[in-house]
This record gives structure tokens, C-alpha cells and sequence, in this order.
């Protein structure tokens, strides 16, 4: 069956959900509201809910499957941005995924280490120990065939030393998985070797589960079809030389990351951290893309950590991420990593494109329009022709929109 979603964006709210149902990616169960019940267990001292729209970026062609990607955020543009690249991508062959790894990392700190040769080498000599106590602490994981896979021990400055542990949390995001392990260890090295422990976490820069995706894209469709390779490659050059402007573009890329991070039940703090403190590596606040034109093509490449999860967290417990997964597809966390990181890459070119052509304003504010239609009081009929008025006028503010009401 071809899967594809032809002009989503063009029909109503109701035809979008026939389109997805007729593909076998909407379950009516799941688009419900949970209980007050299990939002009053999913978090303490529980009032309301708090909504975010959740929409869908069709048609997301990555090696060579077609993905629907559910996007929760409240920024206007941000699924239009995604799902204009994923059109271009998708003419020009879709993304590839060049590189995946994945495996999460722990940390046992201990501090007032007076003599760290012997902790080092304590440490170092009891390896079986540190497998044999992951094993009993998450019999599970390790059942399931993931768990402690490698340990690394390292001095550090002052009185501190960490012990590094390398664990695969297969499908989980994994933090109650690594945390488990580590304080199970941790307590055993308190008693056997007197050691400090000043704390036992995983972390969230996670280097050991990068992912590589590119596309290829011919400029020759493209609007400033001459320069926009150049320009785009000259976009990503400066954002690599100027962190004021590299966070700005990170910060792009994360309007779509972070948007399906929050459809799936991902934990978002997360996933910010692993992405800017990954930009930051070497020291120097860096683009997570890269854009070169070669041989009249631009090629991009996004590079970043994606420690995320299919399961766990509260992914099983609300039926919106349900949905999302639903309509998303995905199998495992490996899966979850391609998509997200296509998107990040999709996203940060509708950017890029936009800002070096019409500027940003125009795509934007178009969309963002409706919103100050509505802030200003328009009903579902007004809408539009208040979004007209304001386009019209040049003048997208609220004061311009209830003015033009008043005349309605
Ligand atoms: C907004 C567009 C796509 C317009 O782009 P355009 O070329 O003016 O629009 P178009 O009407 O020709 O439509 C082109 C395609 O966009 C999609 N599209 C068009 N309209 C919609 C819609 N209503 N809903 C869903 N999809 C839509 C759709 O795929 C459509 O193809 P078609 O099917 O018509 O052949 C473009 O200007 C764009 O991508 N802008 C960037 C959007 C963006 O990044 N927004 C985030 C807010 S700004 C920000 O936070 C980040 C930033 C910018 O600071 C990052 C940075 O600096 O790097
Ligand atoms: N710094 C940070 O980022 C921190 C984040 N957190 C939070 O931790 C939560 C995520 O923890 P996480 O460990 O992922 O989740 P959970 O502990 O909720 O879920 C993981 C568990 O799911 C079970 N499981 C079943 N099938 C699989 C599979 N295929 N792959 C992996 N596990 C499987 C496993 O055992 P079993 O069935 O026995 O449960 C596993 O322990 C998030 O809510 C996050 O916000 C917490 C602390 C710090």
C-alpha cells in the first residue's frame, strides 16, 4: 500500500484523521484524555493538565521506509518548516542513515580519594564483581540481553575519582535501569573498600549512542537555485565560527526533536542536554549539521546523541503517546534514534532555506497569524479573513487584529 499523506496540510483536521485511519496509523482508543488517576500518580501535587497541539509531519522518506512523524509543540511554522524539507528531501532520494551506535553511560564519583592509585586499581582488579552485582541489581535488561557491557575507571582533578559504566538499556531511555546499577555497585565498593561515594548517575551527555544521517539534495528546484548551495554552506560556516549564532541554529534543529520527543513520551530535558553539551565537545559551542556544496549538490549531515526510549518512563501509561507511537511506527529505540535525528536535519535545513531566501518572517508569520487571530478574539469563520487583513497590512499585532474585528 503506498503509505504516503498527499496535500495533509490542505484538509480538514477530520479528513487528516480519515487519511491516517485509511493507512492503519489512528486508533480512536488512544485519542482520549487519561484519568485525573493516572496523571495524579504520573506526578506530584497534580492540579490540571497543561495541552501542546500535536500534529503530523507527512512522508518522511528515510532509508527508504516512509515515516509520519507526530511533532507536540506551540510553535506555529515548526511542522510546516519540517514537512516543506521532508518534500525536498524525499524528491531528491530521502535520508541516510550513515552511522548508529547506542549505549548508555553511568557514573560513580567518589570523592575524598586520598591515595587514587589504589581506588584506580581496586576498581580496575574487580571487574567480574561489577558484572556479577549489575546482573543481580537488573536481572531483566541483562535477560533481555542488554545490561553492564564495559566499565572505564579515571583519575580526576582534585580528590575525585569516577568509575565510568557502559551499559546498552536496549529499547529504554534508561536512566532508572543505569541508576539501579550503579547504586548497587556503589554500595558494595562503600563497604568493601571504605570508598566515598559522592554520587551514583547516569549521564546525559551520551557519546556512545551517536547518530550520523545525511541527504543529498539538487539545488536546481530550489529557490536562488545558483546560490543556494553556496549560501546554505555558508550558513552552516558561520553558525561553526559564531556560538550566538550556532545556538540559534541548534535551536532549530531541537524545534523538531524536542516536539517528537514530547509526542513519544521522551524525556525532553534530556535530549536538549545531550544535544547542546555534544555541541559543545570540543570546547567551542558547534552547529550539529553540516552543509557542503559539491559537485553542484548540497549535502547535509546532522551528528548528535539521541539517547532516547520506546519504553519505559510514562511511555505506557498515556494513550496520546500511544497514539503518537501509533502513528509514528517505530519498533525500537534504534528506529526512534533515525527518525529523530532525520528530523533534526529536516528541520534545521526548512530553516536555513527560509533564512536565506524570503527570511524567516514570511513562512513564519503567515502561520503564526492565525494565532493572533484567535488571541484577539476572531471565531473559527473569522479567521481566515482576519489572517488575510494582517498579511495584507504587513502589520501581524494583536491591536491590528481586534481593530479589524471591530469592523466585521
Ligand atoms: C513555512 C514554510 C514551509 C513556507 O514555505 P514556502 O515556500 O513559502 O511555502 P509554500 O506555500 O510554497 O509551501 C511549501 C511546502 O511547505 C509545506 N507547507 C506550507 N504551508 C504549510 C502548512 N500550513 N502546513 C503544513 N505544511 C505546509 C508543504 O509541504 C508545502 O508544499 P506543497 O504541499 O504546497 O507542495 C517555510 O517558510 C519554512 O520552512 N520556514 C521555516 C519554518 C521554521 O523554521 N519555523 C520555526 C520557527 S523559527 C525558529 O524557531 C528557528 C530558527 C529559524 O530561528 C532556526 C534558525 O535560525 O536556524
Ligand atoms: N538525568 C536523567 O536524564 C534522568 C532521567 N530520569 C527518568 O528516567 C525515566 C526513564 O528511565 P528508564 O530506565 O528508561 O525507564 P524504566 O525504568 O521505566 O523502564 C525500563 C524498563 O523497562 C523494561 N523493559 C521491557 N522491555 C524492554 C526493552 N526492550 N528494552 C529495555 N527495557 C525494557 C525493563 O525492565 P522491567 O520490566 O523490569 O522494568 C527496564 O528496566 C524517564 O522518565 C526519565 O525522565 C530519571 C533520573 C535521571
Amino acid at each position: 500500500m503506498d503509505k504516503s499523506l498527499k496535500n495533509f496540510y490542505k484538509k480538514t483536521r477530520s479528513e487528516r484523521i480519515d487519511d491516517l485511519k485509511e493507512i492503519g496509523c489512528f486508533d480512536d482508543t488512544l485519542n482520549i484524555k487519561a484519568d485525573d488517576i493516572v496523571f495524579d500518580h504520573l506526578i506530584e501535587n497534580y492540579v490540571t493538565t497543561f495541552e501542546v497541539a500535536m500534529g503530523v509531519a507527512p512522508d518522511f522518506l528515510i532509508d527508504g521506509q516512509t515515516y509520519h512523524i507526530p511533532m507536540a509543540t506551540e510553535e506555529p511554522s515548526v511542522i510546516a518548516g519540517a514537512s516543506h524539507a521532508a518534500k525536498i528531501i524525499k524528491r531528491n532520494g530521502g535520508f541516510k542513515v550513515e552511522s548508529i551506535q547506542r549505549r548508555n553511560i553511568g557514573q560513580i564519583i567518589f570523592k575524598n580519594v586520598t591515595d587514587k592509585a589504589s581506588l584506580v586499581k581496586y576498581l580496575n582488579d574487580h571487574s567480574k564483581t561489577w558484572f556479577d552485582l549489575a546482573f543481580k541489581a537488573h536481572p531483566k535488561i541483562h535477560e533481555l540481553g542488554g545490561g553492564l557491557v564495559d566499565f572505564k575507571v579515571e583519575e580526576k582533578a582534585y580528590d575525585f575519582v569516577c568509575f565510568y559504566a557502559y551499559i546498552n538499556t536496549l529499547d529504554a531511555m534508561g536512566a532508572n535501569t543505569i541508576n539501579t546499577i550503579l547504586e548497587s555497585i556503589a554500595t558494595y565498593i562503600t563497604v568493601d573498600f571504605h570508598a566515598e561515594v559522592l554520587m551514583s548517575i547516569l549521564s546525559n551527555l551520551a557519546t556512545e549512542s551517536l547518530i550520523t544521517v545525511s541527504v543529498t539534495i539538487n539545488p536546481s528546484h530550489l529557490k536562488n537555485s545558483q546560490v543556494i548551495a553556496k549560501d546554505i554552506e555558508k550558513a552552516y560556516l558561520y553558525a561553526s565560527i559564531d556560538p550566538y549564532r550556532a545556538a540559534t541554529h541548534n535551536k532549530g534543529i531541537m524545534n523538531g526533536i524536542t516536539a517528537l520527543m514530547l509526542a513519544t513520551g521522551n524525556d525532553t530535558r534530556s535530549v536538549e542536554a545531550q544535544a547542546h553539551a555534544y555541541a559543545s565537545i570540543t570546547g567551542q559551542y558547534l552547529p550539529l549539521t553540516k552543509w557542503v556544496e559539491k559537485d553542484s549538490m548540497l549535502r547535509g549531515e546532522i551528528t548528535l546523541p539521541l539517547a532516547v526510549g520506546t519504553v519505559g518512563g510514562s511511555m505506557g501509561t498515556l494513550p496520546k503517546v500511544r497514539l503518537a507511537r501509533k502513528i509514528l511506527g517505530v519498533n525500537s529505540a534504534l528506529e526512534l534514534m533515525k527518525v529523530a535525528a532525520s528530523l533534526g536535519l529536516a528541520q534545521n535545513f526548512a530553516a536555513i532555506y527560509a533564512l536565506t531566501t524570503d527570511g524567516i518572517n514570511k513562512g513564519h508569520m503567515r502561520l503564526h497569524a492565525r494565532n493572533v487571530a484567535i488571541e484577539a478574539g476572531a471565531l473559527e469563520h473569522q479567521v481566515q479573513d482576519v489572517v488575510n487583513h494582517l498579511l495584507e497590512v504587513k502589520d501581524i499585532t494583536l491591536e491590528t487584529a481586534k481593530q479589524f474585528l471591530n469592523t466585521l
